[in-house]
């Protein structure tokens, strides 16, 4: 139904009101939300896909609920009259106000002029409605390259009649048999080099797994003169999987598969065992930076040894780069450095590399330079190699880096049996050394190499496939393809508005819940974010609606952060002026020493009174620190009985938290603002409480259930995926959301600083990154604009135009 009671007053879901109506704070209020008729307490569902309704939860009775769902507006008038007068006032007032206000009628998406510059042009023709969601109807956002032949809608969400186990079977089964003619070309062709320009979801996996099993059965190469280099363990593993099910037992055990790093690495383990003894492995970079501190290697170089942390991240992050590049400490040493942390770079490269070497430790770059040079130094063995490995083939070769480049050439030569296969529009990896140019020029390295391209998509539905291509067709360095999409059916395209990231999250969570009666399996859903504090709002409305999902942790969780354990402690403090704990942790944050913790301490048991009420009383205190602490006081007094926005509000400024995390980062040189995002985060998420205490449980209720989900193992088999768009390369979903499509989140804030400064290749990159989150869904795609983020407003993406070009 599409009307009911909140705080008493008639709220009516009309097409012509709901950019005015904050849908997430009403669902955040559902013990609010009444029905008018039974005064029993509603839900609302508010999705992406259809239109917001009120529904009675399971079980109640209520005199409006018929056979045929619940009774229309006009049928209140019997039961309660009051309320359907209300009603009709609110209809009536509505009606009024729009008549007055030409704004009020603006749809929420695509058009809202004042918040998106990139605002596309709406075209009435090809934009379906529902509700006042101005959508684009199915393939509309981008310009189509390949027209899809008519074909009647086949329904997208599957009822699920057999076990999943069943069905998946059965499909990999048939799949598994087919190729297309193409595809088939690109199987049988073994000999020399060879290019396989591939589109996304053109079979790639598929045809390296079909390659190879031909080469075993077909024409007898033995499984171990084979080597397959994939991207990731998991689609090695995956790889030998589907050969195993074709090839006789044990052969697919004997196949060289892997990442370049596990099959180099089993390389120089044979051969140097003592050398690449894993326990000397440096996997962290705080293990780096402990051991040159350790060894005293930083010793006379004071601004080395005192770096900051995204300092040293940040210039252990460009070594590694020049690493896969093969460049080497001799050769930065008289570049001229572009930027401070390529200076620090430039000054560090030298003394880790000689540390690491002394001291015999090594890390994952050392590993394919190890590699390389060890090949290259003995002809003997790399002539062995080359006799052994009669086929290579490297998937993913869009990712490669000129060190594993290199070796590969090696150990393809002479034969040179090598077949790349990669989608140069999926290279992401620029910040790891990768580089789309590698397989821009394998014709130039291998002006013999024959060149085949896939463009036919099986995994995506026509409007997904043409939305992608759109986009990416913006690019300007790439080998220009013609992709379609195999599949008859359209899929569905979906753009959203809402106010903010909480909002987001709570449609996208309530469109998944609808998809899931609808047939739709949760495993098939996955939310694909740019950055992690994308994140958090999805998590926790997942905990909140009861739906398991996987969850790989990037980094620390949010509540765990310094600024927000910060923030969280001055409203614990608020509650309960004698939470010492609380106050202990806020202490740096007012400047008070730990000598003067003790005083206060003392202080608080002799005079017996909460430890915030003794603060300002110190005797330690210069005058303009007791006129602070006292203001602090004052503070969070008054703060105890506001909502925890409003008190929020109040310890950001009045309380100076923000002047100090201002100068704390500025301190730090760390000329990130994360910090004033965190303080954003924290104030959205505070806005679905009424009370501090409400708030604070609720945050003590999501880390836990987090937790439990994160920790869950085994992984259920029903969850949705969360992750983030690197992660989610080379997979594939059903139905895929993608939140936050707006300027500084993607493309990201340090990509608009690069093109800022004039660079166009991290935009480039960013493109490719948001063409893979497209092409990983293979009926339906959600993209969120909110209007709001970190409460700010928000610029929508340029991507979103790009695509509706
Ligand atoms: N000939 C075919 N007939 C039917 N389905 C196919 C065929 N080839 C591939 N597929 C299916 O299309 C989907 C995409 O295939 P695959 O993952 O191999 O593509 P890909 O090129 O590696 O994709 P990406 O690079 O985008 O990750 C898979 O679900 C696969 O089973």
């Amino acid at each position: 139904m599409n009307y009911a009671l909140l705080d008493n007053k008639p709220i009516l879901l009309l097409p012509e009101n709901y950019n005015r109506i904050p849908f997430w704070r009403m669902s955040a209020r559902q013990d609010k939300v009444r029905c008018p008729a039974c005064a029993s307490a509603l839900r609302l569902h508010a999705g992406i896909s259809f239109e917001p309704h009120f529904f009675h939860p399971e079980g109640a009775e209520c005199p409006l609920l018929t056979e045929n769902g619940p009774a229309p507006l006009d049928s209140l008038q019997a039961i309660n009259e009051t309320a359907a007068t209300a009603f009709q006032a609110a209809l009536a007032a509505t009606a009024a106000k729009d008549h007055n206000d030409d704004n009020a009628k603006e749809p929420l998406a695509f058009s809202s002029k004042e918040h998106s510059e990139a605002s596309i042009d709406v075209d009435e023709a090809n934009t379906t409605t529902i509700g006042s969601f101005r959508l684009p109807k199915k393939r509309t956002i981008g310009a189509s390259t390949t027209p899809p032949p008519p074909a009647p809608k086949p329904p997208v969400f599957r009822k699920r009649l057999m076990p999943k186990k069943t069905i998946s079977y059965m499909a990999e089964q048939m799949r598994d048999q087919s190729l297309h003619p193409g595809q088939q070309q690109a199987v049988h062709a073994t000999e020399g080099p060879f290019l396989i320009l591939a589109g996304a979801g053109s079979g790639k996996t598929r045809v390296m797994t079909a390659r190879t099993t031909h080469l075993i059965s077909d024409l007898g190469v033995k499984p171990n003169q084979i080597m397959v280099v994939t991207f990731t363990t998991k689609a090695a593993d995956e790889i030998r999987q589907r050969i195993a099910r074709q090839l006789p037992a044990g052969q697919a055990r004997e196949l060289i598969a892997g990442t370049f790093h596990s099959i180099f690495y089993r390389m120089l383990l044979h051969h140097q065992p003592e050398r690449w003894d894993q326990q000397r492995l440096l996997k962290k970079d705080w293990q780096k930076w402990r051991l040159m501190r350790e060894t005293g290697a930083l010793l006379g170089h004071d601004d080395l040894a005192t770096l900051k942390e995204t300092e040293i991240t940040e210039a252990l992050g460009i070594i590694s780069r020049w690493k896969n590049e093969y460049i080497l400490p001799h050769e930065v040493a008289y570049r001229e450095a572009t930027s401070d942390a390529e200076k620090r770079a430039i000054q560090l490269y030298p003394l880790y590399e000689a540390t690491k070497k002394k001291h015999q430790w090594f890390d994952f770059d050392d590993m394919l330079i190890g590699c390389y040079e060890m090949l290259r130094d003995d002809p003997g063995l790399l002539r062995r190699y080359q006799e052994r490995l009669t086929y290579v083939m490297v998937d993913e070769f869009q990712d490669i880096n000129r060190i594993q480049y290199e070796t590969v050439k090696l150990l393809a030569a002479p034969q040179n049996n090598l077949c790349v296969i990669g989608d140069d529009d999926q290279s992401i990896y620029g910040f790891r050394g990768s580089d789309p140019q590698y397989i821009l020029g394998f014709t130039k390295d291998f002006p013999q190499a024959s060149t085949f391209t896939l463009e036919v998509n099986y995994r995506s539905h026509s409007s997904i496939v043409s939305l992608g291509y759109s986009l990416i067709g913006h690019n300007r360095e790439r080998w220009a393809k013609e992709c379609q999409s195999f599949h008859r059916e359209e899929g569905d395209t979906y753009l959203f508005e809402p106010e903010d990231e909480e909002e987001q999250a709570s449609r996208i969570v309530d469109e998944i819940i609808h998809r899931r009666e609808q047939g739709a399996i949760l495993g098939e859903c996955a939310i694909l974010y740019r950055t992690n504090e994308s994140a958090r709002p999805i998590l926790e409305r997942l905990s909140e609606a009861g739906i398991p999902f996987h969850y790989t942790q990037e980094e620390e969780s949010f509540y765990q952060r310094q600024t927000v354990r910060w923030t969280l402690n001055y409203l614990r403090l608020a509650l309960n002026p004698d939470d010492t704990d609380a106050l202990k942790e806020i202490l740096s944050t007012l400047y008070i020493s730990a000598e003067m913790w003790n005083a206060l301490r003392s202080q608080a048991i002799i005079e017996d009174k909460p430890i915030l009420h003794v603060l300002p009383h110190l005797t330690q205190l210069k005058p303009y620190q007791r006129k602070h602490m006292q203001q602090i006081n004052e503070i969070l007094t008054a703060c105890k009985d506001v909502p925890p926005a409003q008190a929020l509000e109040l310890i950001y400024e009045d309380g100076k938290l923000r002047d100090y995390l201002k100068k704390r980062a500025k301190d730090r040189e760390d000329g990130r603002e994360r910090w004033s995002d965190e303080l954003q985060q924290i104030l959205a998420a505070s806005k679905r409480h009424a009370t501090i205490s409400d708030f604070l449980a609720y945050i003590d209720q999501m880390t836990r259930q987090e937790k439990e989900w994160r920790t869950m193992r085994p992984l259920p088999d029903e969850a949705v995926h969360v992750l983030s768009i690197h992660r989610a390369k080379g997979l594939e979903y059903d139905h895929v959301f993608l939140p936050d499509l707006v300027e500084g989140a993607l493309p990201h804030e340090y990509t608009l600083d690069e093109l800022r400064k004039g660079g166009s290749g991290a935009l480039e990159e960013e493109r490719r990154l948001l063409y893979v989150a497209i092409t990983r869904a293979r009926h339906s795609l959600c993209i969120g604009i909110p209007r709001e983020r970190f409460g700010r407003k928000t610029r929508t993406s340029r991507f979103i135009a790009e695509m509706g070009r």
